[in-house]
């Protein structure tokens, strides 16, 4: 791959951007070989977890403004966020936990793919900002919309009306990431807690967030809750986890 890399440690798979002469923005290549890897992911049965970072000092400095400034027209510009917007639809229906470690700057389309995931944990380095209202423009992939949707319409609307970059603190203090963290590696112990768990139940969880998230009615998620629960019942963890109590406990 061009311009991600992409490597799996136990049953995480990380996928760190690559161009770093660009501070990892987004070009057409790159949206193919997320969409690439991404497909792969859903399908494999040894990728519980996936994480995106970036090489060097940044998440993702968004669309590539050399490349895309030569889209001038509406029906020009319109294919590319249809295409990256797939790629953000791939992320957050993926069916597993994801996870953005923003290890610099996610500015723009770099912010919106971080929002597309589960969980963000950060650097002290950490920069993100909705910078799309500064060009002129407004978010394009879905983010805004993913942004609305985690922060709320005050604290959402307050980021993508004024542009505003928030450093470290202000990210924490936004609720727009789970922690900061000094290494990498506390973000993959977070992965690993996770991934201790049966790819079933993890997938069951997600299709049930997903579920709120999709405006599905109570009774219709609790179904999918009574469902995915009683299929796990049978499971040989379940079993072994309640053997071992009542062992414990005699
Ligand atoms: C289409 C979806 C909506 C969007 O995402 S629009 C794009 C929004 N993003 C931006 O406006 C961010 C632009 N970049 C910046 O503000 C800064 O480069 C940034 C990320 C704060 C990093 O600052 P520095 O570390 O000082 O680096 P720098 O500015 O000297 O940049 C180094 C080289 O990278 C290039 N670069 C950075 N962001 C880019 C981008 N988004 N598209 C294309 N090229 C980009 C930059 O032109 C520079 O290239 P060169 O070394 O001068 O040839």
């Amino acid at each position: 791959m061009k311009t991600i890399q992409v490597e799996q440690k136990k049953e995480t798979l990380i996928i760190v951007l690559n161009r770093p002469e660009f501070r990892n923005a987004v070009n057409f290549e790159m949206m193919d070989e997320l969409r690439k890897v991404l497909d792969q992911a859903k399908q494999s049965s040894q990728i519980k977890t996936i994480i995106f970072t970036g090489v060097e000092r940044s998440f993702s400095s968004g669309g590539d403004l050399g490349q895309f400034h030569q889209l001038k027209s509406k029906d020009e510009v319109k294919p590319m966020l249809e295409k990256m917007g797939k790629v953000i639809t791939q992320i957050v229906n993926l069916g597993k936990p994801t996870i953005a470690y923003v290890n610099g700057y996610a500015l723009g389309g770099g912010a919106e793919l971080a929002m597309a995931c589960d969980f963000r944990f950060i650097s002290n380095q950490a920069k993100m900002g909705f910078i799309q209202i500064n060009l002129g423009v407004t978010s394009g992939w879905g983010g805004g919309t993913l942004l609305l949707e985690k922060l709320g319409r005050t604290k959402a609307l307050s980021l993508l009306l004024t542009g505003d970059i928030l450093n470290n603190e202000q990210i924490l203090q936004y609720e727009i990431a789970l922690k900061e963290v000094s290494s990498f590696d506390e973000v993959l112990l977070f992965a690993d807690k996770i991934n201790s768990h049966s790819l079933e139940s993890l997938q069951a969880y997600i299709d049930l967030a997903n579920g709120v998230r999709d405006g599905r009615t109570f009774v219709e998620n609790q179904k999918k809750e009574i469902e995915s629960c009683s299929t796990l019942w049978e499971s040989v963890e379940h079993e072994r986890a309640v053997d071992e109590f009542l062992q414990k406990n005699k």
